[in-house]
């Protein structure tokens, strides 16, 4: 868990860093530091190169050159012949990150890495998961989306063992310690970025939460950029909140329509009787929301065919069980890790709950509305 927390710290710096990059404007940096992907989502020099800090930092901490890691970015545009530029400002942000690692209790590589060192690096994460065995399952940026539009993502590290998640860490950079802090946080966020933006020394205004499966308790610490000032004391347990009579509740979801229906969902919320707005965010950050409490519920429906992926919801998964909520899929069964990269078997949708009341309501009018829906 140590390490798992110390490296999420470090990939969260190398975040901020590129984020800040790209919202330069006009930045002649931004231009070359995102890609699109063939399904057309975006990938960017943050994905590849907390990838490839992630897989060095585990492998160096737990002396394995074949440590088994599940993650979601390849090395395949990156090592074709118009990935080059893009390779460079990777190998840059990753040399940029490493050298400060002892800042976070971790060694620096002894040379700086190489392009090939990089690409081995991501390629390295190339485990597939499984039923049987221990494995590390990475998003290094959930929500690119949101990062790319200077929103909210998160950094997501599980590791799971035999098909159980175990434990979970989720980096929230843009995620301050208090909720109320959020939107002073990103209006000055926003105008800042239009004038110059934050340097990430004086960047601390992101959270790290994290969970062991059984301790029946969740944590959460500020995000630093010097760890040997961060006293662990200054972590705090977080719970979920103790709403659970729908009119008081708030739900999260998705924030493009891409990626979940929010006409069934608005339908939902009006039959269980939710009745504020719904909170859009990128990211893991809405299983972050839930964990501590500042939302009720979370619920995604993707479309027919689409298939989750494990390094999607891991990490969130076992911080909001630690924290005392409830997660399933639509029929109420818990998402199993143990089949592969996808959840397989799932059931219609997610449902995340602050509580098994409310969890018991919504799963129940998901089944009343789910044969006249179009989905
Ligand atoms: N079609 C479709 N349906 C459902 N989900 C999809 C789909 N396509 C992608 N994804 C996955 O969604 C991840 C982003 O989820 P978010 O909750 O951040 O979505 S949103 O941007 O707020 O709408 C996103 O994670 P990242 O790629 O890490 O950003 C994807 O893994
Ligand atoms: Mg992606
Ligand atoms: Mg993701
Ligand atoms: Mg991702």
């Amino acid at each position: 868990m140590e390490v798992a927390v110390r490296v999420v710290q470090a990939a969260c710096t190398l975040c901020q860093r590129v984020q800040s990059s790209l919202l330069l404007p006009a930045s002649a940096s931004a231009s070359g530091s995102v890609h699109s992907k063939i399904d057309r989502s975006p990938v960017t020099v943050a994905d590849w190169g907390v990838q490839a800090i992630v897989s060095w930092l585990l492998s160096d901490c737990f002396q394995d050159e074949n440590i088994s890691i599940v993650a979601e970015e390849d090395d395949e545009t990156l090592s074709s012949s118009d990935g080059a530029a893009l390779l460079e400002s990777v190998v840059a942000a990753v040399n940029g990150c490493l050298i400060e690692a002892p800042k976070y209790g971790l060694r620096s590589p002894e040379k700086e890495f190489k392009a090939h060192d990089i690409l081995q690096a991501i390629r390295r994460c190339s485990s597939i998961g499984g039923p049987k065995g221990r494995f590390w399952v990475l998003d290094p940026v959930d929500g690119t989306l949101g990062f790319v539009r200077g929103d909210q993502y998160a950094v997501a590290l599980a590791l799971i063992e035999d098909g159980e998640v175990v434990l979970g860490v989720l980096g929230c950079p843009n995620y301050p310690m208090k909720k109320e802090w959020l939107n002073y946080h990103q209006r000055y966020y926003r105008l800042m970025s239009k004038v110059s933006p934050p340097t990430s020394g004086s960047w601390h205004k992101g959270c790290v939460m994290y969970a062991h499966r059984g301790c029946g308790q969740a944590w959460m610490q500020p995000l630093v950029h010097d760890f040997g000032k961060l006293d662990w004391r200054n972590s705090r347990e977080v719970r979920v909140s103790t709403v659970s009579d729908p009119i008081s509740a708030t739900f999260c979801e998705p924030v493009e329509k891409a990626n979940t229906s929010h006409s069934f969902t608005a339908g939902l919320a009006h039959s269980v009787g939710l009745r504020k707005q719904p909170l859009r965010v990128y990211s893991m950050v809405k299983y972050a929301a839930i964990a501590r409490g500042d939302v009720e519920i979370f619920m995604k429906f993707a479309r027919a065919g689409y298939k989750e992926k494990i390094w999607d919801h891991a990490a969130g998964v076992v911080i909001i069980r630690e924290a005392g909520g409830v997660i399933t899929d639509a029929g109420g069964r818990p998402l199993d890790f143990s089949r592969g990269v996808f959840l397989e078997g799932l059931d219609r949708g997610i449902i995340a709950c602050s509580g098994p009341l409310l969890h018991h309501r919504i799963v129940g009018a998901v089944d009343a509305s789910w044969n006249s829906s179009t989905l």
